[in-house]
């Protein structure tokens, strides 16, 4: 039986517009405003280092119990999750679009979907990857049994970013918890607001299933908390932001030689080759683009197009581009494209249109800022081609809703143009050839890659998720994000005790035997010799140093 839970929802309506002058943003406060129509939703306390280093503590207590507790029990805390999720999408999908600005279809996608979807993998799988794993003992030790064993780290250390709320808590949280860890997470002062929503969603169930109520702890705070954390003894730092911030953490987590996983940010290309079928890869191209507004790390930023097919590609996205309606995600008119989360956001990508613009790319729609009839945070969905390596949109992540679509005359230049950037997160290749897709994708320098698809690796949960170059390293999610969660400590012990063990001949006790040398030599050939006479000569000279071994008598 799984136990239900019930959790109340913030409301934060009513408070009116945020006035800069008044809800001021402090060292101790953080002023909440929803960026789709600029209202107020009210002011969350920001944590100091003491009290990021409090939580830490907490967070350790209550690790040791959970560390005992059985993937039964485990499992039961994730599907109290699973079924409160499922009964409450709406809810949880306002919330983070109150927070973030995105329409409730791509919250439904990206906060919700992909979460069901990790919770349902770590059920099903979880388990089956965190057992002790057998290895093969090697050629010496073959009468030894060794194994891998995956132990829980203690307390995980998560800094994540605004824009997807409810996803960037929930993928570190269940996989840190169902390998046994606490977690400690800090959010983004971007959005805390719907924090205290996911964060009584936690506890209830936490408290449902009788695991420790310290085990998760959720910070808000600045950069301040987020080094407090990272300084403060945690086990392992997940930090997915900036390619930047990801950097300083990276130094101040050499304190301490805390291990980091860097996922950062990305700038995906996605190829269209002359035989793709336009008729699927234009509508995924949109999604790819303006989903949450570009606002996605792994989003598709550089549209790499074959010139037989450039024309009829540009003039179809350009025109579904012209069509989408933008505005306040809960607001009274369907939208397909909301706000831009972060304060000064929208100015940064208007930024880098206008300097392309300027270097001689063209709009052919959107390239400008809009107020919106609620005066929020928006940028209009744009179509920009002409794009060239000497502006600066060709190689800065815009985080934005531009669909930069650049021609090109075959396979190794859409190979050569994808490379030429410093991120390496995600990438898409749309063929009617899979031989042809699978040869350019795998060329192609980033850590995932769809074949006539988008960012669809996020959905397989068993995969990892993970960039290379300015895009981070080490991996999130699947097989490989789950064990990152553990300690892999490396067992070995006799296969056979009662029949054999290591007893370490009288020649090479200390001191040493005249004849320890030759004799490690012999075994050396016996064991690893290529030839069968290599393997014989060691035989023998092992044997011979046995016999005729000269030991010096204590
Ligand atoms: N690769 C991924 O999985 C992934 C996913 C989502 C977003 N991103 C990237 O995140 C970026 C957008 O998010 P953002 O603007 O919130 O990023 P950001 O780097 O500014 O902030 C991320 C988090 O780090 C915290 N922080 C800031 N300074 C810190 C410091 N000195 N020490 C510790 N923590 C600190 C912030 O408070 C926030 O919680 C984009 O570059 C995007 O590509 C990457």
């Amino acid at each position: 039986r799984i136990p239900r839970i019930s959790v109340t929802v913030e409301q934060g309506q009513g408070n009116g517009k945020l006035d800069p002058k008044q809800h001021k943003a402090t060292k101790s406060t953080i002023p909440c405003y929803d960026p789709g129509n600029m209202a107020y939703m009210g002011t969350m306390p920001a944590d100091n280092a003491d009290a990021v280093r409090e939580k830490i503590r907490k967070a350790q207590k209550a690790s040791e119990v959970w560390r005992e507790v059985p993937f039964r029990k485990r499992r039961l805390l994730l599907k109290v999750l699973q079924q409160y999720i499922i009964e409450h999408q709406a809810e949880i999908c306002r919330e983070a679009s109150r927070d973030s600005g995105k329409p409730m279809v791509d919250a439904a996608f990206g906060e919700v979907m992909v979460t069901c979807e990790k919770i349902s993998w770590l059920i099903r799988e979880g388990q089956q990857w965190l057992k002790p794993e057998k290895r093969s003992p090697g050629v010496m030790m073959f009468y030894k049994s060794a194994r891998v064993e995956y132990h829980p780290l203690g307390v995980v250390g998560a800094i994540v970013p605004w824009n997807y709320p409810f996803h960037n808590v929930f993928n570190p949280l269940t996989a840190a918890l169902f390998a046994g860890n606490a977690l400690v997470i800090k959010v983004s002062e971007h959005a805390s607001w719907s924090s205290q929503y996911y964060g009584r969603i936690i506890s209830a169930a936490l408290a449902a299933v009788g695991a420790p109520p310290d085990l998760v702890q959720i910070v808000h705070g600045y950069a301040e908390a987020g080094n407090a954390l990272v300084t403060g003894g945690v086990n392992k730092v997940i930090f997915v932001g900036s390619t930047g911030v990801g950097k300083a953490v990276m130094q101040a987590a050499a304190t301490n030689l805390t291990p980091v996983v860097l996922e950062l940010g990305g700038k995906d290309a996605f190829i269209v080759c002359e035989d793709a079928d336009l008729s699927q890869a234009v509508p995924t191209a949109m999604r790819g683009a303006f989903q949450s507004c570009g606002q996605n790390c792994a989003g598709a930023e550089r549209f790499l197009v074959h010139s037989a097919v450039y024309d009829r590609f540009v003039s179809s996205a350009a025109e579904v581009a012209k069509q989408l309606r933008q505005g306040h995600a809960l607001g009274q008119k369907p939208v397909d494209c909301g706000a831009m989360c972060m304060p000064g956001l929208a100015e940064k990508v208007a930024e880098l249109v206008d300097e392309a613009v300027h270097k001689g790319a063209q709009v052919l729609t959107g390239g400008k800022l809009i107020s919106g009839e609620a005066g929020g945070q928006f940028y209009a969905p744009t179509v920009l081609v002409g794009v060239t390596p000497s502006m600066r949109i060709w190689k800065e992540e815009v985080f934005g809703p531009v669909m930069v679509i650049v021609k090109c005359g075959s396979d190794d230049e859409a190979v050569r143009l994808a490379n030429d950037c410093p991120f390496g997160l995600g990438s898409a290749v749309f063929s009617r050839s899979a031989a042809r897709a699978r040869s350019i994708g795998a060329r192609l320098e980033a850590g995932m890659t769809s074949i006539n698809d988008f960012a669809t690796t996020y959905m397989c949960q068993s995969l990892p998720f993970g960039g290379v170059k300015e895009s981070g390293f080490d991996r999130f999610a699947g097989i490989e994000g789950l064990r990152g969660m553990c300690i892999a400590k490396a067992v070995c012990e006799d296969r056979f005790p009662w029949l054999m063990r290591t007893d370490i001949p009288p020649l090479l006790q200390y001191p040493v035997g005249d004849s320890a040398f030759p004799f490690v030599c012999g075994l050396i050939s016996m064991f690893y010799g290529l030839s069968a006479r290599e393997n014989l000569r060691g035989l023998c000279t092992v044997i011979s140093c046995f016999v005729s071994g000269k030991k010096v008598t204590r």
